[in-house]
């Protein structure tokens, strides 16, 4: 409504639809804290949906600023808030992902329950490892993708899925292009590096990753995994 100037007394909205607009936040903020017990007051709950709005309006390049009889997010609240891009990884309905993640799991036949409970061991041990899943069109290779991000991702563990193209990334749910996801430089050279600073939140993000499930790898060139 904010980007389409459908609303004309902001203030009275924001004031008569707070409760309502911040419901769930406590509950992002607990998943992100990992901490059940996390308590907020109501100026950190009102500050983290501005927040959230923002988030929304920025997406489409507009912001609060604009809007001169809502309030502005403060930025102690902005520090708070952490890595976001942990949280958006964390930020899964849990039980709806345990419900899929049982019924996919039934469904493995052998050979992709051999492949899963080869990987999950890898992952749950942090024993690293690269595992190349390869198989004719139709033969389950997305359904064990989900499997697994479907088991990790309902113990709040955190999986990248990225495809080497964007008509791929968009077959599996919350996907990225490598190329997006990890700063990959254009071209990508024998010297190149991954764009990414020690201290940003992508770098935090990936040191938090359990799995990267890296749909059509072989569509890329050599050096992007160099
Ligand atoms: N063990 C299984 N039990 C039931 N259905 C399955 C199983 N494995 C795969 N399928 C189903 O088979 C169809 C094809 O599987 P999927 O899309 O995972 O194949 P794929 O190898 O990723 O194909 P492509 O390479 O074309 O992307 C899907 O509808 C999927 O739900």
């Amino acid at each position: 409504m904010l980007l389409f100037g459908a609303i004309n007394k902001l203030n009275h909205v924001w004031n008569n639809t707070i409760q309502w607009l911040s419901d769930g936040i406590l509950h992002s903020q607990r998943i992100l804290a990992k901490n059940q017990e996390l308590e907020l007051t109501n100026e950190q709950l009102h500050n983290l949906t501005l927040i959230e709005i923002e988030k929304c309006l920025q997406s489409s390049r507009r912001t609060l600023k604009e809007f001169s009889s809502l309030p502005y997010p403060k930025g102690y609240v902005l520090e708070q808030l952490g890595n976001r891009l942990i949280y958006d990884e964390c930020n899964y309905d849990i039980p709806t992902l345990k419900a899929e993640f049982a019924e996919l799991h039934a469904l493995l036949t052998d050979e992709q329950r051999k492949f899963f409970n080869q990987i999950m061991t890898s992952v749950t041990k942090q024993m690293g490892g690269v595992f190349f899943l390869h198989g004719y069109g139709g033969t389950g290779k997305t359904f064990m993708w989900r499997t697994l991000a479907s088991a990790l991702r309902s113990k709040h563990d955190i999986v990248l899925k990225v495809a080497t193209s964007g008509i791929t990334s968009l077959l599996l749910p919350g996907c990225r292009t490598t190329h997006s996801k990890f700063k990959i430089t254009v071209p990508t050279l024998d010297n190149s590096t991954y764009n990414i600073d020690h201290d940003s939140d992508l770098n935090k993000l990936l040191r938090e990753t359990k799995l990267i499930i890296w749909d059509e790898a072989p569509m890329e060139h050599r050096y992007t995994f160099e």
